[in-house]
């Protein structure tokens, strides 16, 4: 087996990691055409590649933005994107290696936390990463499903072209803001290769809800054509990519919308909110079913310690956590969780978990007696999984939102 070595890439390097990536995720190799449109969203920083001499065999990457936490606080996080090892290389700890670097970076530079988005639920708990909130699939049936008459969606939605959409839209999800727990900030790098292209492309389209108040939600969607031969009354599907209201309303609105447009069987939406209540704004829930609900974000804990004490809780009795961190042992330790906040303590542990089943609980939607249920908790006081689910639990689900 070849030896390789871990470090962070050149500015030279930028091309031929980012061609490992796509060769790791089945995609082409990039053009020079689209090189010079999506270079600059793949910076030099923050990136640790595996080299078998000069020859790239492997990128882990990440860019610095902000994560909503429970109580409302915005803390810094690491966004861990474009993992990928080349195929003929895999399975011999190139990708381990490659986190161990990442992740002592993100501690040496006092990162409370880090996410991402796993393509296989199997690679990243091994990392400290947990399965923090989920997102579901939606397919609402058209023309039948109707906004029912009680649901107020005043207000009125409007096509923008897509040069008006490249420059209005990141203006508007910032005004928005990050009102769940889970929600990032999109710093500009995300933007051209998440939007802009397809934007531009024509792929998807955009339209923005204005209320009293002027613009308050947007859509970004496709119109996937369905007809065929057999079937040339099938209408098109629109599948929607990027859904963002400051409040029900606009979001009602952006909803009748979609369900408005002529020639369409069917709206699909992937990774909404498991608590948005569309089905119940119907006049017929049964018009929007949902197809899968999978994990959306998961988090990593960098320094428990910081991501305990961001976040606000509940109201219970303390509860003391006995946190086991087996990449960065600095963080295995006691750590007391109470309605005033979080501290490290000697105090005998009434819950012990691994620092990846932190990293579920920390958003709200697990619940510790869950988790303890599924055997990831292990429960020294029998009271104190109550306690822990009263403490950590949020009202709203927690979802990202963003693809990355
Ligand atoms: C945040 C994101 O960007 S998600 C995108 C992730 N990238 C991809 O899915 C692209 C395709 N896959 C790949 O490039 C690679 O398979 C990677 C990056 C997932 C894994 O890289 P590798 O170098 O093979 O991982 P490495 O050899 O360090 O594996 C460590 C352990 O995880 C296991 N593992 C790693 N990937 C997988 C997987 N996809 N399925 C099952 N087990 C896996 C290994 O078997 C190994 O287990 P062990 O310690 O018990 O022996």
């Amino acid at each position: 087996m070849t030896a390789f070595d871990v470090r962070p890439i050149t500015e030279e390097e930028r091309r031929s990691t980012f061609d490992v990536l796509r060769r790791a995720l089945h995609t082409q190799r990039v053009t020079d055409e689209r090189w010079a449109r999506v270079g600059e969203s793949w910076p030099a920083a923050h990136k640790f590649g595996a080299f078998e001499g000069s020859s790239p065999i492997g990128i882990v990457s990440s860019y610095d933005t902000e994560l909503a936490v429970p109580g409302g606080r915005t803390l810094p996080v690491a966004a861990v994107e474009g993992v990928g090892v080349r195929p003929d290389r895999t399975r011999r700890g190139v990708l381990t290696a490659m986190m161990a670097a990442q992740l002592a970076d993100f501690a040496a530079r006092g990162m409370p936390l880090a996410v991402l988005h796993a393509s296989e639920p199997t690679i990243y708990g091994r990392f400290g990463y947990g399965s923090a909130a989920l997102g579901k699939t939606l397919r609402v049936a058209r023309p039948a499903a109707r906004l029912h008459e009680r649901v107020a969606a005043g207000g009125e939605v409007r096509l923008l072209s897509p040069e008006e959409a490249v420059k209005e839209i990141p203006g508007l999800y910032r005004r928005i803001g990050l009102h769940r727990p889970g929600m990032i900030g999109r710093p500009e790098q995300w933007w051209p290769i998440s939007h802009d292209r397809p934007v531009v492309d024509g792929e998807h389209l955009v339209a923005v809800h204005s209320g009293p108040d002027g613009d308050d939600g947007f859509v970004v969607y496709a119109t996937v054509s369905r007809r065929r031969f057999e079937a040339p009354d099938d209408g098109a599907v629109l599948d929607v990519h990027d859904l963002h209201a400051a409040n029900p309303r606009a979001r009602a609105a952006l909803w009748r919308y979609l369900l408005s447009v002529d020639l369409v069987s069917g709206v699909h939406a992937r990774f909404r909110p498991v608590d948005e209540p569309l089905a119940l704004m119907l006049t017929d829930h049964r018009h929007a079913a949902t197809l899968a609900v999978e994990d959306d974000l998961w988090l990593r804990p960098v320094d428990v310690a910081a991501a305990l004490a961001g976040r606000t809780y509940g109201t219970a009795g303390p509860v003391v956590l006995a946190v086991t961190d087996r990449q960065l042992t600095a963080n295995t330790g006691h750590y007391e969780v109470g309605p005033d906040g979080a501290r490290r303590t000697d105090a005998a542990a009434d819950l012990a978990l691994d620092v990846d089943t932190l990293g579920m609980l920390y958003l709200g939607h697990w619940s510790a007696t869950t988790l303890a249920e599924a055997g990831r908790v292990d429960v020294r006081d029998p009271a104190a999984p109550g306690r822990a689910d009263e403490l950590f639990t949020t009202r709203t689900a927690p979802w990202c939102g963003t693809h990355f």
